[in-house]
């Protein structure tokens, strides 16, 4: 595979959390490339700095020092408005709990990055919202409210919402971490696929087991990178 520029570059990414008791730095020099259409996984042990990472990446957190070039946008250089816009439309975000709005149906869920960015006229976005949920297999829920689906439906529902503007980064944060292995096995089978799509995938994990569905792990330890090890696959695929 022919790779162009990286749709995510970090340069030298130091993050120092300031608190009563000292300074802490949770990133240290990290340099990070992923490619567009990569399943990333970050893993590493509680507090090595998994969270931290990918907020820089969303730009959440800002660096200490150090860039961080997001499909060509210098992130680290926007000021706050300018970032929520920025996310608005080139990221979509995945939470461990999922974090749905309880009192609007799951459509309507889907529906609200859109109606927050105006990226489709209004007309479009319900057909849009049930056309995604269609995508993540569960079209028949639309109607629903939240609690009446099961986690699986609900993470399926949330990837929904996270695609409704398009967007080419997906991040998500634990996101099988409340769900059992065969829901855990969909979810991520549904995130290998929308990556070979062209999206990119960057997720946070605990389980390192789950190595088997990334084009890319990259381990953390006290705020370093240790390790970052591309998968095989391809070469695997055509020997
Ligand atoms: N706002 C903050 N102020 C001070 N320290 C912080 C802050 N946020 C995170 N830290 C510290 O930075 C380190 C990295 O935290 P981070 O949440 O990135 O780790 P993590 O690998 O995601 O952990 P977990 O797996 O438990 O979620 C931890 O030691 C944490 O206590």
């Amino acid at each position: 595979m022919t790779q162009g520029s990286p749709l995510i570059s970090l340069r030298r990414v130091f993050k120092t959390y300031a608190s009563p008791s000292g300074d802490f730095t949770a990133l240290k020099e990290v340099n990070l490339q992923v490619q567009k259409g990569e399943f990333a996984a970050i893993v590493g042990k509680s507090g090595s700095g998994k969270s931290t990472l990918i907020n820089v990446i969303t730009g959440i957190d800002s660096p200490t020092s150090g860039e961080v070039f997001v499909a060509s946008t210098a992130i680290h250089s926007l000021n706050q408005e300018q970032l929520a816009i920025w996310r608005g439309k080139n990221v979509g975000v995945i939470f461990q709990f999922f974090q749905l709005l309880p009192t609007l149906t799951v459509a309507e869920n889907v529906m609200l990055p859109m109606d927050f960015c105006h990226t489709y006229p209004a007309r479009e976005r319900r057909e849009r919202a049930v056309a995604l949920l269609s995508k993540v297999g569960i079209a028949e829920q639309a109607d629903k409210l939240p609690s009446n689906l099961s986690g699986g439906q609900q993470q399926r529902a949330a990837i929904a919402r996270a695609l409704a503007n398009d967007p080419p980064i997906l991040v998500a944060d634990e996101p099988t971490g409340n769900l059992d292995s065969h829901t855990t096995d969909v979810v991520l089978n549904l995130f290998a696929e929308l990556a070979s799509e062209g999206k990119t995938v960057v997720m946070v994990t605990h389980e390192r087991d789950l190595s088997r569905y990334f084009t890319r792990s990259i381990l953390l330890s006290d705020g370093a990178i240790v390790s970052n090890t591309a998968a095989v696959k391809e070469a695997l695929h055509h020997a």
